[in-house]
């Protein structure tokens, strides 16, 4: 039975999920979307509504489901069953417009290397069908912006970690979507370039657009977040508002670990090898 994410009372949903009335339109819906890797499930039948205009997180731990659902969101992955709509339209059934609606940085983002940072942007500009002067002009202003115009002839294969979630973020922003769709777009991120992406985020979500990241530092996700869902198992924990994610818990790293079951193991005797104390 899928999970019942967001109820319109407020009420807790079925498998005791908390839920919460959304804030606005949808950006984004996804109804009863599974899919199976052989005997496992990565992702058992959820529902969403993501409320247009807002930072909104998918946290859980490792194997939640977080980037098995998001790839089927952005139309990376074929749902063994369920539907997802962006801003109304169908991804697998009308998927040239949603595409042209949203940007992507999916995890593990292969980039074209044998391009410099500016050749690339060049590129994803003619994919998108931007004209060639408002091209050059987005890509100055993102390379800028993003710190990497010292950068921009450089090959991205010399690119560092972090400097390829910005040239990736560049890229997906670059065509100016509805809603961005990021997969730990601040993994390997420096503080200071970690700043930078934050403040690109936040003036784009200013305007009405809606972000969609997933992350595991609970931290970032609430001093960014509005709209927070919670996944565990494949299945939605709680989603709504972060003030009512958080519920009374005193953080949000409460409440995800009250949400998710704290689960974390005593090693007990198990390790008594290891250590200063133990014998060699
Ligand atoms: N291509 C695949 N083939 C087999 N199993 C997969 C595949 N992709 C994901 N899975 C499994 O599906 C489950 C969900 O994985 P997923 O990567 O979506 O989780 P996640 O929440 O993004 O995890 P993490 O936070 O560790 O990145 C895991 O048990 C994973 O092993």
């Amino acid at each position: 039975m899928p999970d019942q994410a967001v109820a319109t009372g407020g009420a807790d949903g079925p498998d005791g999920a908390r839920s919460a009335p959304s804030a606005g339109p949808a950006a984004v819906r996804v109804e009863g979307l599974w899919k199976r890797f052989g005997d496992q499930v990565a992702v058992a039948g959820i529902d969403l509504e993501l409320p247009a205009g807002q930072f909104i997180g998918l946290v859980g731990p490792n194997g939640a489901g977080k980037t098995t659902t998001l790839s089927m969101v952005t139309g990376l992955l074929r749902p063994d069953m369920g539907r997802v709509l962006v801003a109304g339209h169908d991804v697998w059934s009308d998927p040239v417009e949603v595409k042209s609606r949203i940007g992507v940085l999916p995890e593990g983002l292969r980039l074209f290397e044998r391009l410099s940072g500016r050749e690339l942007l060049g590129y994803m500009g003619r994919l998108r069908g931007l004209p060639g002067e408002e091209t050059d002009k987005r890509a100055t202003q993102l390379l800028d912006v993003l710190d990497l115009a010292g950068s921009q002839h450089k090959l991205v294969v010399d690119y560092s970690t972090g400097m390829r979630k910005k040239i990736g973020l560049a890229a997906a922003l670059l065509h100016n979507p509805e809603v961005l769709f990021l997969d730990e777009p601040f993994e390997g991120v420096d503080p200071v370039s970690a700043q930078t992406i934050r403040g690109v985020l936040e003036r784009y979500t200013s305007s009405g657009a809606t972000v969609v990241f997933s992350s595991h530092v609970m931290e970032l996700v609430e001093s960014l977040c509005d709209w927070v869902a919670v996944m565990a198992a494949g299945r939605i924990r709680a989603a709504g508002p972060l003030a009512d994610v958080r519920g009374g818990a005193p953080s949000l790293q409460a409440a995800f670990l009250e949400l998710v079951g704290a689960g974390g193991r005593d090693a007990g005797d198990s390790l008594d090898w290891l250590g200063g104390q133990a014998a060699r």
